[in-house]
């Protein structure tokens, strides 16, 4: 499953490689599903040309509270998805090949104890001007590695913690709670640490990762959307005793712009970032 927002560039190349290979060669996969998250390209479409299953994040959430990002698509996404074993591939990636998804895959095919399985990499940070050889995963050097040996050192073991590219067995993944935007791989680590214990996760090298990379502000947001997170599992766990959740807003300084303060050559620029979660999908199914 891939989740999609504004990726026509890349997601049609990504679904064919995995036909081509895992469905047509090699019947491996039974089916590809990208989820349209609100994107206001020709994500969709070029999906749909490219053979996938699209499915809309709205439309399998209708009737729900509105959630945002990629937490939501993958949640909506599962629910969606047929399969016993699940596998996440973001669809910004460049260059993508099909070991992505069998090395994923192999370790839950062939190890009953496994049920969960994350992707780890190198990661250059590519730009115009030059490659930084391992330069890439900002947010997770610079913030979510930190985190992770602070206050879940069970899980500092993770190459990559916010990898996007990770399988699991359904019915487990069905009873995890998902969060929105991009909180929703760490709270999935650590639920999962909480739920299945450590010696069930597994994680695969799968070489190297090239993707779309970010502006640091966005970043920034990403950050602050993963932190939020982590106080919501502090807080669960009693660790963070106050009841009330911080505030969401994050200030960010942008330089010039039409707001831009006198004197400052800055706009204040404000976002919310706080992040809210759906149930796990088992529960829904109970209830209906
Ligand atoms: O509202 C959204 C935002 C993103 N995406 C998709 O999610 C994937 C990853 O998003 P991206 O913005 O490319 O994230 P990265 O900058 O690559 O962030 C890294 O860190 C994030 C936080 O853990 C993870 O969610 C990502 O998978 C991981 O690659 C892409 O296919 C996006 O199109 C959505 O479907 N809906
Ligand atoms: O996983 C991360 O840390 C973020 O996606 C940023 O990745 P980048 O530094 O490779 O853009």
């Amino acid at each position: 499953m891939l989740p999609a927002r504004n990726e026509q560039e890349t997601v049609g190349e990504i679904v064919r490689t995995i036909r081509r290979h895992l469905v047509e060669r090699l019947p491996l996969v039974d089916e590809v599903i990208v989820v349209d998250s609100r994107s206001c390209d020709a994500t969709a479409r070029v999906a749909g040309e490219a053979g996938a299953r699209v499915v809309d994040q709205d439309q399998l959430t209708r009737g729900l509270p509105r959630l945002e990002g990629k937490g939501d698509a993958l949640w909506a996404g599962l629910a969606a998805a047929r399969g016993d074993i699940v596998a996440f591939i973001d669809a910004d990636l460049r260059e993508f090949q099909p070991h992505f998804v069998t090395g994923l895959l192999g370790p839950l095919l062939t190890d009953p104890s496994v049920v969960y399985v994350k992707g780890f990499y190198h990661r250059p940070l590519e730009s115009s001007a030059d490659t930084e050889r391992d330069g890439g995963g900002r947010v997770t050097e610079l913030m979510a590695r930190p985190l992770l040996n602070l206050c879940w050192p069970e899980l500092a073991g993770f190459v990559q913690p916010l990898a996007g590219e990770y399988a699991g067995r359904r019915d487990v993944l069905e009873q995890l709670p998902f969060v929105s935007g991009y909180g929703v791989e760490l709270a999935m680590l650590i639920d999962l640490l909480e739920t299945v214990g450590l010696d069930a996760l597994a994680q695969v090298d799968l070489g190297e990762r090239h993707h779309r990379h970010q502006s640091t502000e966005a970043l920034g947001r990403m950050s602050a959307q993963i932190l939020y997170t982590a106080w919501s599992r502090l807080h669960r766990q009693g660790i963070v005793p106050d009841p009330e959740p911080p505030s969401g807003a994050l200030t960010q300084f942008r330089r010039g712009g039409a707001q831009a303060l006198p004197g400052l050559d800055r706009e204040v620029v404000v976002h919310d970032v706080a992040v809210s979660e759906r149930p796990p999908l088992a529960q829904l199914r109970v209830v209906s």
